[in-house]
């Protein structure tokens, strides 16, 4: 079990309670005429602000746990608390981007942006009266991931790393506090894959929000990362804990140097002893 790392307040002496806490998570799933143990036990906090990936083999729980900070899927083993309250329900402060973007064909880039702001409290309410000033919001946003002369195209008009862009602009519009990335880039070619890690983290610095990525690229996890989790095979358990010590913002000059190359090793090695 990784134990929880402690950080100090502003004022340096106590320690904040952490944004999220994953008290002795576990996850089972029926499975023929008994239960399948998915997750065993996952315990570790995620301190405000705070980028964190989980890495590891396929269908040892990552989307799962995704689902249930998302509280899409609330924890019946065990406690995930926001702000030191159990997440029963679909939070509000919780933004989502997937590895295929889904924006609605019929809106124009600009107007998919927007629609959270429709739907969540509590811009929703003053959505029509605030208009103009969301507007400007999504249009800042879209112009700080390159796409400020695409915001009246529709979807079938953008490349796939654009409507991927687009979709992170969706997710971060309503200003979450917890942005949850399932495999964002899985579906793009390598050389934009990487344009898009400096995209996100530009995203992400700015919006100061948790991000929880799920990953199946252990060179990404380290460039976007302060922490990075390391699942074992099913049923789970966090096997490694890595720190990612390299300087903010991150360039992908610094893919080249051998601290990241040693980082990305290291995290190798802890999947190949699962
Ligand atoms: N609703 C469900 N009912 C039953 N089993 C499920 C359900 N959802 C997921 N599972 C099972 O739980 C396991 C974990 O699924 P999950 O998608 O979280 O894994 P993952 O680590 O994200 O996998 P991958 O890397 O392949 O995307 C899988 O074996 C999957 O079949």
């Amino acid at each position: 079990m990784v134990q929880p790392v402690a950080t100090a307040s502003a004022e340096g002496t106590q320690p904040s309670r952490p944004l999220l806490e994953f008290d002795r998570i576990g996850l089972e799933y029926p499975f023929g005429d008994t239960m399948r143990t998915i997750i065993q036990e996952v315990s570790l906090d995620i301190q405000a602000g705070e980028f964190v990936s989980f890495v590891g083999p396929s269908g040892c729980g990552k989307t799962s746990i995704l689902r249930m900070v998302s509280g899409l899927s609330p924890t019946k083993i065990g406690e995930l608390r926001c702000h030191g309250q159990p997440v029963v329900k679909p939070l509000k402060n919780v933004g989502i981007a997937f590895q295929n973007p889904v924006l609605l064909p019929w809106r124009r880039t600009i107007d998919n942006v927007l629609l959270p702001l429709e739907v969540v409290h509590p811009y929703k309410r003053d959505f029509k009266v605030n208009h103009q000033h969301y507007v400007e919001m999504a249009q800042k946003l879209l112009s700080a991931v390159g796409l400020k002369d695409f915001q009246q195209q529709f979807p079938w008009q953008l490349s796939g790393g654009m409507r991927q862009r687009a979709s992170l602009c969706r997710s971060l519009i309503h200003k979450p506090e917890i942005l949850l990335l399932d495999e964002p880039f899985g579906a793009l070619d390598a050389f934009t894959r990487e344009e898009m890690w400096v995209m996100l983290q530009n995203l992400w610095m700015e919006a100061q929000c948790i991000g929880i990525l799920i990953t199946h690229d252990l060179r990404e996890s380290v460039f976007l990362s302060d922490t990075v989790y390391v699942m074992s095979p099913r049923p789970s358990e966090i096997a490694f804990k890595l720190h990612i010590d390299l300087p903010r913002p991150r360039t992908l000059e610094m893919c080249l140097s051998d601290d990241f190359a040693h980082l990305a090793a290291e995290l190798r090695r802890h999947i190949h002893k699962n």
